[in-house]
């Protein structure tokens, strides 16, 4: 199979789909891959080690779109990408089209089979999700505790405290992968943290994991409004897999917080959790005010630290794409219901069934969509 990897063109999104090592498991499998020229540099590859990995260099994203038979990405194509949508690409990528309908547009109209890293799903776990969703939540709580700083715009607290002066409040809405993560650093830096979720199971669990060095609380309108009132930090995690996020935190919530508190919405990718949230940010100019509140709403956080994110992310992504290659869309589908979970686009229908709910679309599975027995 031809497999094409363009550079990434979304606003500081430094990551690639594959590192060289990605490139070298599909062509040593006898698979073509063409590189943008240059699509790897901001994630530190050389257009050289692609091709000592066996890679081919194109040197427009037209050539690479036009040739391939698969297309990995990691972020959803932008509008002028659109034009390379044709009935027998395959494309493999993040893709989050609950919050994006004129992708979900474009790709159903030009009869794209389109993959979502997001929605592959392993005994109810997102495997080519969850490295992104480490790094950001990760991210989440040091991004935080430097928005809190006055020269940033917060509110000048220091999440640790210090001996005779309180810690930082954190909070955390969803406790999965995000919200374990975030939870990690935030009490690494000596907050206090409280994490918040729906599934009791899971509120054991991380009781479990972290014991005394956080609060658990279950997910309803109440505690969620206490804890908010009272957060230096609030990190958005929640997730419902395809389906546009919740709106857990009202406007009236966020006016009770206290000026300069910093939220930091990581599932801002579903369309955020956050009522007060209207726009996605970008790195370039990550946080706006809006009540006193800095609000910081980057779709593509593990962009901005591409070193660790390009390699987590093919390190999941490539024996997906691989099965792809060895035994043709089709087979791999059939053989394999993780990846069949991902389709989320095919032959013009939306085949994810929160996807085609939110947007209204109708929902075709997948399996009839492409007529597979
Ligand atoms: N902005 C960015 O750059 C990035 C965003 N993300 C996004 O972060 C979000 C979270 O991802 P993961 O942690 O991997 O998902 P996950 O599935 O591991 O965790 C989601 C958690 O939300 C909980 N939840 C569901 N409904 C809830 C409710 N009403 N109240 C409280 N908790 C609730 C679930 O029980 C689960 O524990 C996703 O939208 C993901 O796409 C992930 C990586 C990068
Ligand atoms: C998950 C996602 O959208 C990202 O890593 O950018």
């Amino acid at each position: 199979m031809i497999i094409g990897v363009p550079r990434e063109i979304k606003n500081n999104e430094n990551r690639v789909a594959l590192t060289p090592a990605g490139v070298m498991t599909l062509t040593q499998a006898g698979h073509q891959v063409l590189i943008e020229n240059g699509a790897g540099i901001e994630s530190g590859f050389s257009n050289r080690e692609y091709e000592e990995a066996g890679a081919f260099l194109r040197e427009d994203a037209e050539n690479v779109w036009k040739e391939a038979e698969m297309i990995m990405k990691v972020k959803e194509p932008l509008e002028k990408e659109y034009k390379f949508f044709r009935e027998d690409l395959i494309l493999f990528t993040y893709l989050h089209l609950a919050n994006v309908p004129e992708l979900a547009e474009a790709l159903t109209k030009h009869k794209v089979t389109a993959i979502a890293y997001e929605t592959v799903e392993v005994d109810h776990t997102l495997p080519l999700l969850t490295p992104m969703s480490e790094v950001a939540g990760r991210m989440a709580a040091q991004i935080g505790a430097q928005f809190l700083e006055k020269s940033r715009g917060g509110s000048g607290v220091l999440l640790s405290g210090i001996p005779g002066v309180r810690r930082g409040k954190v909070t955390i809405i969803g406790g999965g992968v995000v919200g374990t993560n975030a939870a990690k650093i935030a009490i690494g830096l000596g907050a206090d943290v409280t994490i918040i979720d729906l599934n009791a199971d899971r509120l054991r669990q991380l009781d479990d994991l972290f014991g005394a060095e956080i609060n658990t609380l279950m997910s309803n309108p109440l505690n969620i409004a206490l804890s908010v009132q009272e957060s230096d930090l609030l990190i958005g995690a929640v997730l419902i897999p395809g389906a546009k996020a919740p709106r857990l935190v009202t406007e009236d919530m966020v006016k009770t917080m206290h000026p300069g508190s910093v939220i930091v919405d990581v599932a801002i990718d579903q369309g955020g959790i956050v009522e007060t949230i209207d726009h996605i940010t970008t790195h370039d100019d990550p946080t706006y005010t809006k009540h006193g509140v800095l609000h910081y709403a980057v779709a593509n956080m593990p962009g901005a630290v591409p070193r660790t994110s390009t390699t987590g992310l093919t390190n999941v992504t490539v024996s997906y794409a691989l099965k792809i290659a060895n035994k043709g869309l089709l087979p791999a589908l059939q053989s394999s219901p993780p990846l069949m979970k991902g389709v989320n686009t095919a032959a013009g229908h939306v085949t994810y069934e929160a996807v085609a709910n939110d947007l209204g679309f109708d929902y075709l599975p997948p399996e009839k969509a492409l007529s597979i027995k």
